[in-house]
């Protein structure tokens, strides 16, 4: 995962003292005002910070940036079934279960409640549909395990891309991500909702690259053969 400090300088000690506590405390100061508490995953502040500068090294490089909302479904009744410190686990389950799924590059954030963001620098809307989907599948594959059982949980994802050719603002393009997102909830949730893109770039894609990119994911290319049938003796 980033760090997102690309863009920020290390304090130093103004006079050259090699342990200075002041600025060790600064250090920890500013990690503190970009961390979710409970979570650990950069909060929306950052998320904001680090998405304007991902949408500028878009215009300079060319390569598109894909932004992921992943929203729980129905975690109000988890809270209200089994409590506000098992809900606490299922979110700390649920950034964890983010890290452990996406590169060290991507920017992983608490955007508020049961609401996270993902920034995918260098990632467009097809390779992107990809790690949301394993996302989505991973959430519904890992229960949470809790006192006396487990609980299954099951997110809604909204995704969209941000191209070179781009002129929006960065509020706009969380709301064009976010809104993919209400879509997903209002038609049924537990499911991927991603923009539009032109996907005839990817008739380019030879069937072998499509296979490697599905591999990297584990997600089914293609529709699975039937099984072979085996006669008994
Ligand atoms: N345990 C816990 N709950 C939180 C936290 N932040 C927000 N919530 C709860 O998350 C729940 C969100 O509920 P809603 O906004 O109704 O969403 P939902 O029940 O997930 O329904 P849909 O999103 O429509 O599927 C509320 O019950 C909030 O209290 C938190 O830090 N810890």
């Amino acid at each position: 995962m980033s760090d997102g400090t690309s863009n920020c300088t290390t304090p130093s000690c103004p006079v050259g003292e090699a342990n200075c506590p002041i600025i060790a405390e600064l250090i920890t100061l500013r990690e503190l005002a970009r961390t979710d508490g409970l979570t650990e995953l950069f909060n929306q502040r950052h998320f904001r910070d680090a998405l304007k500068q991902e949408m500028e090294r878009t215009q300079r490089s060319h390569n598109p940036t894909s932004l992921m909302f992943v929203d729980l479904d129905f975690f109000k009744s988890v809270n209200d079934e089994h409590g506000h410190e098992v809900g606490n686990l299922a979110l700390k389950h649920i950034a964890k279960l983010l890290i452990d799924n996406l590169r060290r590059l991507d920017i992983a954030c608490r955007y508020g409640g049961e609401e996270f963001v993902v920034i995918l620098p260098g990632t467009d809307l097809f390779t992107g549909r990809y790690v949301a989907e394993r996302i989505r599948m991973r959430i519904q594959a890992s229960p949470v395990h809790i006192k006396g059982g487990t609980l299954n949980l099951t997110a809604s994802i909204g995704l969209d891309t941000y191209r070179s050719d781009s002129t929006e603002s960065a509020d706009e393009f969380i709301a064009r991500a976010d809104a993919l997102l209400y879509k997903a909830k209002q038609t049924g949730r537990n499911k991927v909702v991603h923009g539009t893109t032109n996907f005839d770039a990817l008739a380019q894609i030879n069937q072998d690259e499509k296979d490697a990119l599905a591999a990297a994911f584990s997600m089914p290319s293609k529709t699975p053969k039937p099984a072979k049938k085996t006669t008994k003796k």
